[in-house]
C-alpha cells in the first residue's frame, strides 16, 4: 500500500505521515522545499518526539521524498499508482497540488481501486476544496476522472510547533492527537490509519476542532503578541489573557451546543482539555506561528467571523469574539505577508472597507458593526482616520 503526502512540514511529519506509516503504508513524501526534500532523503529514519505529561518517542521508517517543483512527472506517476493522497499544505496551496493529483488521475489505470484523498487542513470541509480546484481545472475530462478517486473531508488536531534550526527531519510534538475522517465516501473499504476515526457527519467534529482548538489558540496568540509575549504557554499563564481565551470559547461552545446538540459538560472538557494542551511548557510553540496569515484567520468561515457570524444570527454572545479580533487586527509581524498587507489596509481603507474586506460580512449582518467598531479602535491607535 503507498501514500503521497503532500506538505512534509510539521503536521506532515509529525502526523500524518506517522499514522500513515503506522497504518503499513509505503510514504511517499512531496515537498516543493528542496533542503527539507534532500534532508528527507538521506535518511532512513526519523524520530517523532512527544514533549510534555505521556510523551514518548516513534520511529518512522518507509519513506522517501519527492520535489514536486523540479520533478513533478515522478510525483504523478507516484499517484498513479497509490491507494491513498493527503495533504497538510495549508488551504490556499490546495490549487497548486490539484493539477499533480489530476494528472495522477488521468494516468491511473481506471480498474484500479479509488484513490482515497484527505486533505489534513485546518479549513471546513478541505477535501471538497480541493475536488472542486481539481473538478475545475479538469474541466470537461472531470467525468472520466470522477469515479477514480473518493473524496473525503478529516480534521486533524494535534498541535506541531515550527521545528528550530538543525532539528532535522526529527519533530517535536504534543503527545495529543484526534483524526476525524468522513466515512460515507469509502463505502466498505475505508484506508488502514490506526487511531484515526471514522465518523458518519464531519461537521460537528470540525466545528468543534476549528472554532474550540483554533479559535483559542489564535485568541491566546493574538493578544500574547499584543502583550509583548513569545509563546502561547506563556500568554496563558497571563490570567487577563487566560480570561480572554475562556470567554471567547465560552461563546464558540455556547454556538457549537445549540448548533450540534452537543452536551455543554462534554465541551466543558473538551475545552479544559485544550488549555492543559496550550499550557504544555514542554512545547516550544510561538504566538507567530499560531498567529500566522491573519487574514486567512479572520476570513468568513473561519476561527472566529464563521462562529462569531452564526453566533449573531442566533442571538447568542459575541463579545469576547469580537475582542479577540480587534487583537488580531494588531498583530503585525514584519515577516508575515498576511500581517503587512493587513496594517496597510487598516492604514489605507476606511472602518467599513477594511471590515467587508477582512471579514466578508454584509453591512447589514448583525456582526458588522461591532467588528467595524473594533477596526475603528486599532486605527485609532494606529493614528489613521477610521
Ligand atoms: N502544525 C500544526 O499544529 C497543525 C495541526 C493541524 C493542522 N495543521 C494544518 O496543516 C497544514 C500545514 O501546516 P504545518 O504547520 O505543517 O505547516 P508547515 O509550513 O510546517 O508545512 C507545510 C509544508 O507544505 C510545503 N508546501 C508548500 N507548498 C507546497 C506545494 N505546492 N506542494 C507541496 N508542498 C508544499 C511547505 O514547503 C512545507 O514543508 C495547514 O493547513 C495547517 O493549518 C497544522
Ligand atoms: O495552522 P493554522 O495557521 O491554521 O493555525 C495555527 C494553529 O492554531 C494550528 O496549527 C494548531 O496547532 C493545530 O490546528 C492543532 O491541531
Amino acid at each position: 500500500m503507498k501514500a503521497v503526502h503532500f506538505g512534509a512540514g510539521n503536521i506532515g511529519r509529525g502526523f500524518v505521515g506517522l499514522l500513515l506509516h503506522q497504518g503499513g503504508y509505503e510514504l511517499v513524501f512531496s515537498d516543493v522545499a528542496a533542503p527539507l526534500v534532500d534532508a528527507i532523503n538521506t535518511v532512513d529514519r526519523y524520530t517523532v518526539h512527544e514533549v510534555g505529561e505521556g510523551g514518548r518517542d516513534t520511529v518512522v521508517t518507509g519513506f522517501r521524498a519527492l520535489n514536486s517543483a523540479e520533478h513533478p512527472d515522478a510525483v504523478i506517476e507516484e499517484i498513479a499508482g497509490a491507494n491513498v493522497v493527503t495533504t497538510a499544505v495549508g488551504p490556499t496551496v490546495l490549487k497548486f497540488v490539484a493539477p499533480l493529483i489530476m494528472s495522477g488521475l488521468a494516468l491511473r489505470d481506471p480498474s484500479s481501486p479509488p484513490l482515497q484523498i484527505m486533505a489534513c487542513e485546518n479549513a471546513i470541509n478541505a477535501t471538497d476544496l480541493l475536488r472542486d480546484e481539481i473538478k475545475a481545472q479538469a474541466g470537461e475530462a472531470w467525468d472520466a476522472l470522477a469515479g477514480r478517486a473518493v473524496f473525503a473531508n478529516t480534521a486533524v488536531d494535534r498541535i506541531v510547533p515550527a521545528q528550530p534550526e538543525g532539528a532535522g527531519v526529527d519533530v517535536t510534538v504534543e503527545p495529543f492527537f484526534e483524526w476525524a475522517i468522513e466515512r460515507p465516501p469509502f463505502g466498505d473499504d475505508p484506508p488502514t490509519i490506526p487511531g484515526a476515526h471514522f465518523v458518519d457527519d464531519l461537521a460537528p467534529y470540525i466545528e468543534r476542532k476549528l472554532f474550540t482548538v483554533n479559535t483559542g489558540h489564535a485568541t491566546t496568540a493574538y493578544f500574547g503578541a499584543q502583550a509583548g509575549i513569545d509563546t502561547i504557554a506563556a500568554a496563558l499563564s497571563d490570567p487577563a489573557i487566560a480570561a480572554r481565551v475562556s470567554a471567547a470559547l465560552e461563546e464558540t461552545s455556547a454556538l457549537l451546543a445549540v448548533k450540534h446538540d452537543l452536551d455543554p459538560t462534554s465541551l466543558a472538557d473538551y475545552r479544559a482539555t485544550i488549555l492543559r494542551r496550550f499550557r504544555n511548557a514542554a512545547l516550544p510553540d510561538t504566538v507567530w506561528r499560531v498567529g500566522r496569515q491573519p487574514l486567512r484567520k479572520l476570513s468568513r468561515h473561519e476561527r472566529f467571523v464563521g462562529p462569531a457570524a452564526e453566533a449573531a444570527e442566533r442571538g447568542l454572545a459575541v463579545d469576547a469574539l469580537v475582542a479577540a479580533m480587534g487583537a488580531a487586527l494588531a498583530f503585525d509581524d514584519t515577516e508575515d505577508a498576511q500581517s503587512v498587507d493587513l496594517q496597510r489596509m487598516l492604514r489605507e481603507q476606511d472602518a467599513a472597507s477594511v471590515t467587508a474586506a477582512v471579514t466578508g460580512l454584509e453591512p447589514q449582518h448583525p456582526l458588522f458593526a461591532k467588528v467595524e467598531a473594533v477596526v475603528a479602535a486599532r486605527q485609532a491607535e494606529l493614528g489613521v482616520a477610521g
